[in-house]
């Protein structure tokens, strides 16, 4: 089988001759950081070998559940945030029709995800919609306690043990969490729900090929031994000893840390030809993102989706400031052939490209897009995938996991937590009057007095 490829010549252009290869010292000392487990975050390196770990038994007991929810529920809400919810949008995204939630054949539940907001209208619409329907719920927290994936939980157990019965509710209501601790765990214990365990050495945005991932993929019918084979293939393809300039991996690590720090490139915006990669984009937000934003340091991830937005971000890209770099994930063969139509007016001129493929044209739109952005100053890396299946998708997640934490040791910070993001939990409690908050309540009352 073949591997996704990487191509960095249109971004090497842009830095001086050498300067990738100049890296290999500095990767190698990553690399064995990572793999003997003597880097900054070392306590969460369960995601390194978590691929070949993985066992058919595992993947079957997490197909037993996928497989009691798919029988017993038309809907299924994935209650998450963040590292706990966007692996599996990603993948049943990319995977699914995109208009899977209108086709209802019944042959799949209709998978929804919530706990990833606190808007109100939204959570009236999403109880609304599942009032009287059979729906299950895969409540997913590492740490038990986060607000917007309880409140929904809450609101969601509520509602499935009225519509099913207590009894009934306990079949298609599962928790995946910490092993021993948070609300989540308790809540699951008591009830006596089936669980998974987020293993303690793996983060949240590491997760998505535990069951925090592979159970909602599961249940979406999506093939999960397919997608751990290819994540099996992408670590040994990306092991330390796989030479420098064949492990991509290292090679992308490496061109985004150049470019970063020596050609001023600060943002990385992720571009897509193909819509249905939109929420692959967002789960490598925060991957990129939380391991690599701090100290005051950190490229900055952003995403389009193209070509649709070569029409609103455009302009900008062409033209604004030359501080970004594009990193392009391009799918050699789509799944479906549409012929482009002939017409008998021609009222929009287009009669020459009757009978090409679509993702011939799109194809075109890509190649004329690197060569114009590459033009205006753009440097471009592109990641090609053979195919958008499982087996390559499980290959794309463990690229860019290795690649990261390559990347975020080289940026020498921990890419393993992310202090970060305490501060406006902190804030909301004490603003909210949470118990345990009450000197951070009265601090932010006095400032916000003051700044009246
Ligand atoms: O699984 P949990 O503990 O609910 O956390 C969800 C997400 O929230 C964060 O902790 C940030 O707030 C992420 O790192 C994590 O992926």
């Amino acid at each position: 089988m073949e591997n996704i490829q990487l191509d960095i010549r249109k971004a090497t252009q842009f830095l001086n001759a050498g300067v990738v290869e100049g890296y290999e010292s500095k990767v190698k000392e990553a690399q064995e950081a990572l793999e003997n487990a003597t880097c900054p975050g070392n306590d969460f390196l369960g995601w390194l070998h978590l691929p070949s770990e993985i066992t058919e038994e595992f993947l079957n007991s997490v197909q037993a559940v996928a497989n009691t929810l798919r029988e017993k529920c038309e809907v299924v809400v994935v209650a998450g945030i963040g590292g706990s919810y966007l692996g599996a949008r990603a993948v049943i995204e990319a995977l699914g029709n995109s208009f899977a939630w209108l086709v209802g054949d019944k042959k799949n539940p209709v998978i929804l995800f919530a706990g990833n907001n606190i808007g109100e209208d939204y959570l009236a619409e999403l109880t609304a919609y599942l009032k009287g329907k059979k729906f299950g719920v895969i409540n997913i927290s590492k740490s038990g306690t986060t607000t917007e994936t309880a409140l929904t939980f809450r609101l969601l157990k509520k509602q499935c043990e009225e519509q099913m019965g207590k009894e009934a509710a306990k079949d298609v209501i599962v928790a995946i969490t910490d092993a021993h601790k948070g609300a989540a765990r308790a809540a699951a214990d008591k009830e006596g729900y089936k669980t998974f365990v987020i293993p303690d050495n793996v983060g949240g945005r590491f997760s998505v090929l535990t069951p925090v991932g592979l159970l909602p993929i599961a249940v979406a019918g999506f093939d999960i031994k397919a997608l751990v084979s290819g994540a099996q293939d992408m670590e040994k393809a990306t092991a330390s000893d796989v030479a420098y300039a064949d492990n991509i991996s290292a090679q992308y690590a490496a061109v985004r840390q150049a470019l970063y720090t020596q050609a001023g490139k600060k943002i990385e915006i992720i571009a897509n030809y193909q819509p249905k990669l939109h929420f692959i984009a967002e789960w490598w937000k925060q991957l990129y993102g939380e391991s690599e934003g701090k100290d005051h340091k950190g490229i900055f991830p952003a995403a389009c989706d193209f070509t649709t937005d070569l029409h609103s971000m455009g302009q900008w890209i062409q033209d604004g400031e030359r501080t970004i770099f594009e990193t392009v994930i391009s799918i050699e063969e789509p799944n479906n052939k549409v012929l482009f139509p002939h017409d008998d007016e021609n009222l929009d001129g287009l009669n020459f490209l009757e009978g090409k493929r679509v993702d011939e044209v799109n194809k075109m739109a890509e190649l004329g897009t690197k060569l114009a952005h590459v033009d205006g100053g753009v440097p471009n890396i592109r990641i090609s995938m053979p195919k958008l299946n499982e087996y390559y998708i499980g290959q794309l997640i463990y690229f860019f996991e290795k690649a990261c934490g390559i990347s975020g040791l080289l940026e020498e910070v921990n890419p393993f937590n992310q202090p970060g993001v305490e501060a406006y939990k902190k804030n909301m409690f004490a603003l909210l009057n949470k118990p345990g908050y009450e000197a951070d309540s009265k601090a932010i009352q006095e400032r916000l007095a003051k700044e009246k």
